[in-house]
């Protein structure tokens, strides 16, 4: 990139999310992230450029020594921290503003830096050489959120061991108007390794995608969540753009059947790609990883019980849901557990200033800072090394937990014949995928009070709206039909048992 001939002109708003926007360049497989920051919130706005270098070079740094070791070196992509000019930048913030969706609007892109960090642009990552101009590859971004329910000894209230963080956030969510529309989807299904459970988390996602849900073609957006679309024509305009990929040119399969068969293929290479074991140094048997007995099912999960009983929940070793799940589960005391942990930290703080930057709390992220998280003592001793590590690996929990996929989708070879079965097979016919993940950023240690009553939020409303609802149950003339959601009974898949 040659900062001297920077030109707003070669780069397009791309997306955003609470912290980032992204801009794509118009021509090359790269993209800028910048941050954000509220309008309220003067003091970011007074970070000077070495501070905001420091900033992204710390996300930087935390991506390559903390999460890709943890995650695996095929799915991480750390990018560069980058100066750009002002002017270039001042430009490019005006040319994006029309296109952000208003519920991005309260906060700024940061112009007075000049700071970003520059990757590659992960829709466009294909591990397929002959790009076809009529089938540019299409990408799928999942936000998968966290994958387990909770079995710390510390967990007070009963209902965070049989409803996920993300079932319940969803009334939460809703009562609070982020959403229009509850969505059905269940990580722990995803999660789960079983492929029918699978594919309807997928289907699910399809239908309400929320923020967790973004298909990509030739790096264009093309499905994502508007709040107030009409959801089924969504789905359509979808599988018009499907077809040419996942339908053998010359086919008979009419309208309805059509959509439904594209999708069905998608969801299939989806599925297929999440499972797959991307450890090109293991061969023979893949090895599993099994989500410990009660951990792997959410009651709140729309499925057939017969389905969430019997489903094996396991997932090949090195396949990128379980890397996010392994990260995800450092946090195994639970935020309830951790919260006297970070007491101590903090108060060791209050006492020895100083000590923060031995401690590494804002980092750096360096192979000390992995070191410091994996190894330690595993009992609590009552020592601050404990009570760091825990507070470390919590962090970095969240990371995983708040994390995105990408996975990429290249159609090479004949188009025709592409469909030759309706099974899950490793690799589909006619297609290679590659798999990466996204938004790793450090979570700051100021942010776990925060986490500490959002759970509390969440889990305390949930309770209450349940209970609501099930007096409405008793009364039906007062129900809120949004607040029961059937049962997904389209189970009669195309998947052969596993
Ligand atoms: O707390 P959660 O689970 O709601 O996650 C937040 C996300 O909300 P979600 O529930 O995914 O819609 C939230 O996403 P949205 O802004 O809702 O798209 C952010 O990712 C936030 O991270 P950060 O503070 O910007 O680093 C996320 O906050 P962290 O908890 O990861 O810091
Ligand atoms: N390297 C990349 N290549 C392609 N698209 C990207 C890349 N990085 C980010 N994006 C897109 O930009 C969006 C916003 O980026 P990102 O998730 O990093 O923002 P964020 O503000 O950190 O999100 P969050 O709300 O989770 O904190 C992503 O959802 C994705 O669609």
């Amino acid at each position: 990139m040659e900062l001297d001939k920077m030109d707003e002109n070669d780069w397009k708003y791309h997306g955003e999310g609470n912290k980032s926007l992204v801009v794509s360049h118009v021509q090359h497989a790269r993209v800028l992230r910048l941050l954000k920051y509220s309008t309220e919130d003067a003091e970011n706005s007074h970070k000077t450029t070495e501070q905001a270098f420091r900033h992204i070079q710390n996300i930087v740094d935390y991506s390559k020594n903390v999460m890709k070791p943890l995650l695996g070196e095929t799915f991480v992509h750390n990018g560069e921290a980058v100066k750009l000019p002002l002017d270039f930048i001042r430009q490019l913030s005006l040319k994006v503003q029309q296109e952000r969706p208003e519920s991005r609007c309260d906060k700024v892109m940061d112009t007075f830096s000049g700071c970003a960090l520059c990757l590659p642009n992960l829709t466009q990552l294909s591990s397929c050489c002959c790009y076809e101009q009529h089938r540019p590859p299409l990408c799928v971004e999942i936000k998968p959120k966290c994958g387990f329910l909770p079995s710390s000894r510390h967990v007070t209230k009963d209902i965070k061991t049989k409803v996920c963080r993300f079932c319940m956030h969803q009334h939460f969510k809703f009562a609070s108007g982020k959403w229009k529309r509850l969505s059905r989807y269940c990580p722990l299904d995803l999660f789960s390794g079983n492929k029918q459970r699978m594919y309807l988390a997928i289907k699910h996602l399809i239908e309400e995608p929320q923020n967790n849900f973004k298909i990509f073609k030739g790096g264009e957006c093309i499905y994502s969540c508007k709040d107030d679309a009409d959801v089924l024509q969504d789905v359509d305009d979808l599988a018009q753009h499907l077809r040419p990929y996942f339908l053998p040119s010359g086919s008979f399969i009419n309208g309805h059947q059509s959509s439904k068969f594209v999708l069905n293929e998608l969801i299939q290479v989806i599925v297929s790609a999440l499972l797959s074991s991307w450890d090109s140094a293991h061969s023979g048997e893949p090895r599993k990883t099994h989500v410990p007995e009660g951990r792997g099912t959410c009651e709140a999960s729309l499925l057939h019980c017969d389905l969430l009983r019997n489903g094996n929940h396991c997932l090949p070793k090195d396949c990128v849901l379980a890397r996010i799940l392994g990260t995800q589960m450092l946090d195994n005391l639970d935020i309830e557990g951790l919260n006297p942990l970070f007491r101590r930290v903090d108060q060791h703080l209050q006492d020895f200033p100083k000590e923060r930057s031995r401690l590494q709390i804002d980092g750096p992220y360096n192979e000390n800072f992995l070191e410091k998280v994996q190894s330690g003592p595993t009992e609590d001793d009552g020592s601050i090394q404990y009570a760091v590590r825990k507070v470390h690996q919590y962090r970095v929990a969240m990371t995983a937990k708040d994390c995105s996929i990408m996975i990429v989708i290249s159609p090479c070879g004949e188009d025709d014949g592409l469909v030759q079965t309706l099974e899950i097979q490793p690799t589909k016919p006619g297609f290679t995928t590659s798999v990466s993940i996204l938004d790793l950023d450090p979570k700051p240690y100021e942010s776990i009070p925060h986490q500490s009553k959002l759970d509390a939020k969440i889990v305390n409303y949930y309770i209450k709206s349940t209970q609501a609802s099930h007096q409405e149950m008793d009364n039906p003339e007062r129900t809120n039909p949004s607040r029961f959601l059937a049962r997904d009974t389209d189970c009669t898949l195309v998947f052969h048992p596993v």
